[in-house]
C-alpha cells in the first residue's frame, strides 16, 4: 500500500532521514516510535508531501509521491487523512463547520455535507456537540472532531502524528479504541507516529523503531516486546547487557506461558545451575510476556537446548546482543 525505499531527506546540511525503507500494508495499524527528533513526523509528512524528500522513493498505491502534479497531489491528499497532537481545529467555527470543511473544499452539495457530517459525528460519538465551538470541549472530544474531519473524504489511510500525546491516559485509551474501531469497521490503514510505548502496545500490529533519522528495527510489535530486542532496549535506555562467560540463552515467554516456572523446573530436572543475566516480563495488552537471558557453563548448553526444544519453548543463543 505504502512503499518507502531508500529515502533521504535533508534540512540544509542536516540529514534528518537516512536511507529509510518501510512497507506498510493495507489495513494494518502501523506504529513509528522513537525519541524526540528521531525523524518520525518528518517521515510521516513526506508520505502526504507536507515535506519534500530529496532522494529515494515513496509509493502510495503505486504512485510516486514526489512526481505528482498539483491535481494529483490534491487527489492523493484526499486519500490520506491526517490528525495532529494539538488537533488543528478552527476555534471560530462550530464542530459541524470544522468537519464540513474538507467536504466544502471538494465542492460537495449542502445536503450531502449535512448527511455526511451527521454520520461522522455518530461514528466518533460526539453527535451532541454538533453546534458547540471547540473551546468548550475537552481534549478527547477535540481529537474526535479532528478524526471525523480527517475521515470526511473517505480516505484509505489515516496518518496520526502524536495524536494522543496531549491527552491523559484514560482519554488516550478511548481515542485509541476509537481508532481501532475505525480501522476494523472501515478497513482504513492507520500509521501512528508516537513516542508513547503504551500507544504502540495497545493498537499497533507492527512497528518501526526510529533513531537519528534511521529505522533501527521493523517488526511485529508482540515479537519485539517478547524478544526485548536491541532496538526496543535502545528506546528505553537499557541498551547494554553485559554477557558473562559461558553460554547465554534467551528464553522467550509468550503470553501463554509467562506464568510458568520454566527455569526452576528445568534446573531441577537437568540438575544444572543457571544464573540470570537479564530479563523483563511486562504487561502487553491484557497479558504478560517477555524474555529472560540465562547463563550456564558451555558444557551444559547442549542439554539445555535439547530440553527447551523438547518442551516446545522458544529460545535463542545470545552471542553478542
Ligand atoms: N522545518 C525544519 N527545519 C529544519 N529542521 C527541522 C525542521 N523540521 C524538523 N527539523 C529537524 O529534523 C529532525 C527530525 O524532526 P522530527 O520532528 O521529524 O522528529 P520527531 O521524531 O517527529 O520528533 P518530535 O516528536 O519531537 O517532533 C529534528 O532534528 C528537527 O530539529
Amino acid at each position: 500500500m505504502i512503499s518507502i525505499k531508500n529515502v533521504n531527506k535533508f534540512y540544509g546540511e542536516m540529514q534528518v532521514l537516512k536511507n529509510v525503507n518501510l512497507e506498510i500494508k493495507k489495513g494494518e495499524i502501523f506504529g513509528i516510535i522513537g525519541h524526540s527528533g528521531a525523524g518520525k513526523s518528518t517521515l510521516l509528512r513526506c508520505i502526504n508531501r507536507l515535506e519534500e524528500y530529496q532522494e529515494g522513493s515513496i509509493l502510495v498505491e503505486d504512485q510516486e509521491v514526489k512526481k505528482l502534479d498539483e491535481n494529483e497531489l490534491r487527489n492523493l491528499r484526499k486519500e490520506l487523512g491526517m490528525i495532529f497532537q494539538h488537533f488543528s481545529l478552527l476555534e471560530r467555527k462550530t464542530v459541524f463547520e470544522n468537519i464540513a470543511l474538507p467536504l466544502e473544499c471538494f465542492g460537495y452539495s449542502k445536503s450531502y455535507i449535512q448527511k455526511r457530517v451527521d454520520e461522522l459525528l455518530d461514528l466518533v460519538g460526539i453527535s451532541d456537540k454538533k453546534n458547540q465551538k471547540p473551546r468548550n470541549l475537552s481534549g478527547g472530544q477535540k481529537q474526535r472532531i479532528a478524526i471525523a474531519r480527517a475521515l470526511a473524504l473517505n480516505p484509505k489511510v489515516l496518518l496520526c502524528d502524536e495524536a494522543t500525546s496531549a491527552l491523559d491516559p484514560n482519554t488516550t485509551k478511548s481515542i485509541l479504541s476509537l481508532l481501532q474501531d475505525i480501522n476494523k469497521k472501515l478497513g482504513i490503514t492507520i500509521i501512528m507516529v508516537t513516542h508513547q510505548m503504551e500507544v504502540i502496545k495497545q493498537i499497533c500490529t507492527r512497528i518501526a523503531i526510529m533513531e537519528g533519522g534511521e529505522v533501527l528495527e521493523v517488526g511485529d510489535t508482540e515479537e519485539i516486546f517478547l524478544k526485548n530486542t536491541k532496538g526496543l532496549r535502545k528506546l528505553i535506555g537499557e541498551e547494554n547487557i553485559i554477557l558473562p562467560k559461558g553460554t547465554n540463552i534467551k528464553i522467550l515467554f509468550p503470553k501463554e506461558i509467562s506464568n510458568k516456572n520454566i527455569i526452576t523446573t528445568m534446573s531441577r530436572e537437568l540438575d544444572i545451575d543457571f544464573s540470570i543475566v537479564f530479563g523483563r516480563l511486562e504487561k502487553f495488552k491484557e497479558d504478560v510476556l517477555g524474555s529472560l537471558i540465562i547463563n550456564m557453563k558451555d558444557e551444559n548448553a547442549e542439554k539445555v537446548k535439547k530440553y527447551l526444544e523438547n518442551k516446545g519453548i522458544r529460545w535463542e543463543e545470545i552471542i553478542n546482543d
